[in-house]
C-alpha cells in the first residue's frame, strides 16, 4: 500500500539556525519557508535527490509541535511521510486494522498541495507517519 518516502521531517527550536545548516554547512538546495496555517508549522523544504527533509517550526498558540518541541529542546526526528495512491482506501484499511488516525479522519491539503494525513505514532513504534496521496 505504500509507495516511496516522500519526506522525513525535523522539528527545530530555529528555523533561520536550521535552514542556515542545511544550505551553508551542509551544502542541500533549501526552499523559502511556506506558512501552513491549516497545520500550525512553517514549513522549509530541503530537497534530496531521492527524498525531501521537511524542516518544521510552530505557527500560531496551537501548534501541533509546540509538545514535541518542549520535550526535545534541541529539535529531533518529527515524522515521515510515505505516498499512497488512494488516501481514503488506505485510512479505511488501516482503522478496519485498529491503527488511530489523528484529527477528524478526513485528510487536509498539506504543503506539496495534496491530501495528507497522520497515524498515531503509538500505533507505529513510535513514529509519527504522514500519509500523501500522490
Ligand atoms: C504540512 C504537513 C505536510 O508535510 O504537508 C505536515 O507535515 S504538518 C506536521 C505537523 N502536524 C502534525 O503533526 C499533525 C498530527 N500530529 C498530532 O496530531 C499530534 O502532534 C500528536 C501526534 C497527536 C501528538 O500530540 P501532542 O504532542 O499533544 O501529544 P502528547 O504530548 O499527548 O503525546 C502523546 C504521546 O505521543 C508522543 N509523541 C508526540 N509527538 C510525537 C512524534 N512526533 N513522534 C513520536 N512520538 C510523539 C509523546 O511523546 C507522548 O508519548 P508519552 O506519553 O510516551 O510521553
Ligand atoms: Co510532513
Amino acid at each position: 500500500m505504500i509507495g516511496r518516502l516522500n519526506h522525513v521531517a525535523i522539528a527545530v527550536p530555529d528555523l533561520e539556525a536550521g535552514i542556515a545548516q542545511y544550505r551553508d554547512v551542509l551544502g542541500a538546495k533549501v526552499s523559502e519557508p511556506q506558512d501552513e496555517p491549516d497545520h500550525g508549522v512553517t514549513v522549509v523544504f530541503v530537497e534530496l535527490p531521492n527524498t525531501k527533509i521537511e524542516l518544521l517550526y510552530p505557527l500560531g498558540d496551537n501548534s501541533p509541535i509546540k509538545g514535541f518541541l518542549e520535550k526535545n529542546a534541541s529539535g529531533g526526528i518529527h515524522h515521515v511521510c510515505y505516498e499512497v495512491d488512494d488516501i481514503l482506501a488506505a485510512r479505511d484499511k488501516l482503522q478496519a486494522s485498529g491503527a488511530r488516525v489523528l484529527g477528524d479522519g478526513e485528510p487536509k491539503i498539506g504543503a506539496h498541495g495534496k491530501p495528507v494525513l497522520f497515524l498515531h505514532p503509538k500505533d507505529f513504534n513510535g513514529t509519527l507517519v504522514e500519509l500523501e496521496q500522490v
